[in-house]
């Protein structure tokens, strides 16, 4: 297994991800509510294990590389392209096109059926799948989901059922980058396991490259690189440690 250096020196490959110099700190709080990660640099098709203590920021940073928030200094480019200086409606359409989600409580709209929010994600696509009836089938087939939750209410299905949904929501318009926040920590390790493999299998169909937070080491196994918060996120200049 690798662990991802942050002083990277290797010859350029297409970046799915570029931090330089990216700082974020909540309103007008200390130090340790904050970002501080000079540089990070994730290839294209790079499966990153991203872990690290409560509180260490994973969060924070998935927010930022999804664009729900932007740092207070430095820039994201992701895919080769800028993304944090964008406009908050370009990086509305950005992230519409380019990345899929699947954050801890899988953001499905609770009383929309599993189609219609499968549906709603690619409304917003580049390209809008005019099968999307039988596109939403066959991911759900491949999620080992069977086909009669398509018209169910999200908020009928059991847990693990959300979670696979989520990831067919995340996964429907063949994103290049998929951003995914402790997706496991309501699952025993069996149900755990499953969906590991799963979400690995899906992303390598559409080459997506990958950025996994958990908490949960025995997890790094499924991975190629990892990374831990405390090497990336370095402390401020002149801040009281
Ligand atoms: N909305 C917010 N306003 C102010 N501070 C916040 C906010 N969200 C998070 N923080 C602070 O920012 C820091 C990083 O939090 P973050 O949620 O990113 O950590 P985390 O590594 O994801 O934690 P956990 O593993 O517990 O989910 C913490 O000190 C937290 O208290």
């Amino acid at each position: 297994m690798k662990e991802v250096n942050t002083d990277n020196h290797e010859p350029h490959k297409p970046w799915a991800i570029n931090l330089q110099n990216v700082q974020f700190r909540y309103g007008k709080s200390g130090a340790e509510n904050a970002l501080n990660i000079p540089l990070w640099q994730v290839a294209r098709g790079e499966r990153v294990f991203l872990h690290g203590d409560s509180g260490s920021g994973k969060t924070t940073l998935l927010n930022l590389l999804s664009g729900v928030l932007t740092p207070t200094q430095g820039t994201i480019e992701l895919l080769e392209q800028p993304f944090s200086t964008l406009s908050a409606r370009r990086r509305d359409t950005f992230r519409a096109h380019h990345i899929g989600v699947v954050f801890q409580q899988f953001n499905l709209v609770p009383y929309l059926s599993v189609l219609k929010n499968i549906q709603l994600a690619n409304h917003f696509a580049a390209k809008r799948d005019k099968d999307i009836v039988a596109s939403a089938n066959a991911m759900l087939a491949k999620l080992n989901l069977p086909s009669d939750v398509l018209h169910k209410p999200a908020n009928a299905l059991s847990v693990g059922q959300q979670q696979r949904v989520a990831i067919a929501r995340a996964l429907i318009n063949q994103p290049e980058l998929l951003l995914v926040d402790e997706p496991t920590s309501a699952l025993d390790a069996s149900a755990r396991d499953a969906f590991m493999t799963i979400l690995l299998e899906m992303c390598e169909s559409v080459e997506a490259s990958l950025i996994f937070v958990s908490h949960d080491m025995s997890l790094k196994e499924f991975f190629n690189s990892r990374i831990d918060m405390s090497s990336l996120n370095k402390p401020f200049e002149g801040a009281a440690c």
